[in-house]
């Protein structure tokens, strides 16, 4: 059967893009803390202060030497005079000496005598200015020292290090607030087809609503990139140049649809005349995502996305999520295509099935808990369904040596985004 496109292995399509993103100059600006969700760091960060800046106690009860309270029991308490209350927020003028306690809130500073704390629910008061207590302690209970969370001039942050909610956390706590960041990479996504409406627009026999412009847009934002959505452009060769043309300030443009060889399809005359060197490659080896193009147009990258929706979603996964990485500073050029562990977990199957060989095959599956372990449920269907992603937790990568999976088979599954 004469072959429909000539299928480039992935590798290829990865050369290709890494020889072209090394020698891009990814841009730096400074971040306010307020906008730094998701974004990349430019520079290594060093913490400017100790955290916490003093000793502070993690209960509420009383401030004591820790040697004071060796061998005490509930049948022998030790008994300390109670030398006044710290105030929270402040720095006391206690000074504690042995066999005293001073009262201290969770979260106060401790006297620069005191070493551990007891517990209010340890003690007892006898009187205004007596306690007794039935615990023994060691040296450091109940507080954390000044600097335990992090020491002055400690890294905190790696320079490529992309910031998640836990880490703003992490920065406001040591006062940082404004900090050197990759620029988010520009990403324009176009999806073409005279039977695409908008998704809120009523649908005439025939037409069908965008989903890709949709699902990639939202999935690149998620990632951090700054991401236009176009919207549908008709399928005609100078209303897609003069869409395409205003998009080419961009990091990176994305269309789905028109890839595949049909009657209208006229991507790659389209991409060809835009600028140099225009289409490099046309047919990658996966499944789905068959008839994907690459092309740089003077500077700018421009991927041909398959219109099948569960095509462009993968390719997107697999292809423009690692170039968008790359754009954004969180990924050296040099390892693009190689999988982060952190999206990585291992599951059982609870079901085989068939695959393509000579593609490397991308299956949405559903994640289960079965007491100890994880099942995995391969959904299978058309790339032109979009439900199984929508239920999907992962996606299972068959390499393209391989003819598919045995039931029972433990697998690695990427987690989708
Ligand atoms: N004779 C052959 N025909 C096709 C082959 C083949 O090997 N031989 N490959 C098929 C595969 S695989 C794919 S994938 C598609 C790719 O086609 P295009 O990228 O040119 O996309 P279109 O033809 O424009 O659309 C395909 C399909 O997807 C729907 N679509 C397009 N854009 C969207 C969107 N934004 N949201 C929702 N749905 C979209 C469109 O309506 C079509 O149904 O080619 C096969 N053909
Ligand atoms: O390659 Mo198509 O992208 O199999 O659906």
């Amino acid at each position: 059967m004469r072959e429909f496109l000539e299928l480039n292995p992935p590798e290829k399509f990865w050369e290709e893009i890494k020889s072209f993103l090394k020698t891009k100059i990814i841009k730096t600006e400074k971040i306010n803390l307020d906008n730094a969700l998701s974004r990349v760091l430019a520079d290594d960060i060093y913490s400017p202060i100790d955290l916490p800046p003093f000793s502070r106690s993690t209960v509420d009860g009383y401030a004591v030497k820790a040697a004071d309270t060796a061998g005490a029991s509930a049948s022998m308490p030790s008994y300390f005079k109670l030398i006044g209350s710290i105030k929270m927020g402040e720095k006391t003028e206690l000074k504690l000496k042995s066999g005293e306690a001073a009262a201290i809130p969770t979260g106060g500073m401790l006297p620069e005598e005191a070493d551990a704390v007891l517990m209010i629910e340890d003690t007892e008061k006898i009187n205004q200015n007596t306690i007794e207590s039935f615990k023994s302690l060691a040296v450091g209970e109940n507080l954390v020292q000044k600097a335990e969370d992090i020491a002055a001039d400690e890294l905190l942050f790696k320079k490529g290090h992309k910031l998640m909610a836990r880490d703003i956390g992490a920065l406001a706590g040591l006062g940082v607030t404004e900090f050197e960041g990759f620029k988010r990479a520009e990403v324009s996504v176009i999806s073409t087809g005279d039977e695409l409406i908008s998704a809120e627009a009523d649908a005439r026999a025939g037409q069908i609503r965008d989903i890709n412009s949709y699902s990639i847009s939202a999935y690149l934002s998620k990632m951090g990139a700054e991401t236009k959505k176009v919207g549908i452009i008709e399928d005609d060769f100078e209303s897609l140049k003069t869409a395409l043309k205003n998009e080419l300030d961009k990091d990176l443009v994305l269309i789905s649809g028109g890839s595949s060889v049909g009657i209208k399809d006229m991507t790659i005359d389209l991409l060809n005349s835009l600028g140099k060197p225009g289409v490099l490659l046309h047919g990658l080896a996966i499944k789905p995502g068959k008839p994907t193009i690459l092309a740089v147009i003077d500077g700018t990258i421009v991927i041909g996305l398959p219109g099948h929706p569960a095509s462009a979603w993968t390719v997107n996964s697999v292809l423009v999520a690692e170039i968008v990485r790359v754009l954004n500073g969180e990924k050296e050029a040099a390892e693009i295509g190689i999988p982060n562990n952190k999206y990585l977990i291992k599951a059982e199957l609870t079901r085989g099935f068939v695959s393509d060989k000579g593609r490397e095959e991308y299956i949405p599956v559903k994640v289960q808990r079965d007491n100890d372990k994880l099942l995995a449920d391969p959904l299978l269907g058309k790339s032109s369904l979009i439900t199984n992603l929508a239920y999907g937790d992962a996606v299972l990568k068959v390499p393209r040596t391989q003819e598919g999976k045995e039931k029972g088979e433990i697998v690695e599954l990427m987690l989708i985004e």
